[in-house]
């Protein structure tokens, strides 16, 4: 099985599917903003406080630069991961990358109750949602391998769900390999 990298927005699920899908796929979890704060000791809010976006995402890019290496894993990435050109390079190369698409309602909905995403600490945060989508729909777009709409349906089916997408995709690319060589 090859790496599964969970691309996104804030609020897709990232980080809820990919412990739910390295659960049962019996794989290692990692979450990338979750490993920047233990290794950092700080919290994302206060690494933008103290670094400002561009020192939060120095650290992300060597982060995901490191993680992409391993073998094996679920990694749920943080939402502006894609930014980077060099990140996106070393996710759509070094694993099956699935994007985890939703609605702003949905964002909003799932996001209000947390004050730990400091993009979304403004007065008009639909306003910001938007403004996100729009910059960075294309770029996970085009580093993806597959695409997963969350929205309406509870983790565990969605999980479900990705899980058997990433199967029939794993099928596919199999069945490819195998005609090109002409094997019997
Ligand atoms: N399919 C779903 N249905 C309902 N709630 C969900 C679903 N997926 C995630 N949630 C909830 O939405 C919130 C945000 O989910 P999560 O933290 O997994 O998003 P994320 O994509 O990792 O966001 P970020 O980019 O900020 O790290 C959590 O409270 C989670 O329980
Ligand atoms: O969408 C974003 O830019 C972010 C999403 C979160 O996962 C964190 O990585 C951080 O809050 C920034
Ligand atoms: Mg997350």
């Amino acid at each position: 099985m090859p790496n599964i990298f969970l691309i996104g927005p804030m609020g897709a699920g990232k980080s809820t599917i990919g412990r739910l899908l390295a659960q049962t796929l019996k794989r290692p979890f990692i979450d990338s903003d979750h490993e920047i704060e233990r290794r950092c000791g700080a919290d994302i809010p206060w690494i933008f406080d103290i670094e400002g976006e561009i020192g939060f995402r120095d650290r992300e890019s060597a982060i995901i630069d490191e993680l992409t290496q391993r073998q094996g894993v679920v990694l749920a990435t943080g939402g502006g991961a894609i930014l980077r050109p060099e990140n996106r390079h070393h996710l759509h190369q070094r694993g099956l990358v699935i994007l985890l698409d939703v609605t702003v309602r949905q964002q909003l909905e799932r996001t209000r109750r947390d004050q730990s995403r400091p993009l979304l600490q403004t007065e008009n945060p639909r306003a910001r949602l938007e403004g996100l989508r729009k910059e960075r729909n294309p770029l996970y777009r085009k580093t993806a391998h597959l695409i997963l709409q969350t929205d309406r349906r509870p983790p565990r089916q969605v999980m479900l769900d990705l899980r058997q997408r990433i199967q029939q995709h794993l099928n596919q690319t199999t069945a490819t390999i195998v005609t090109a060589h002409g094997a019997s």
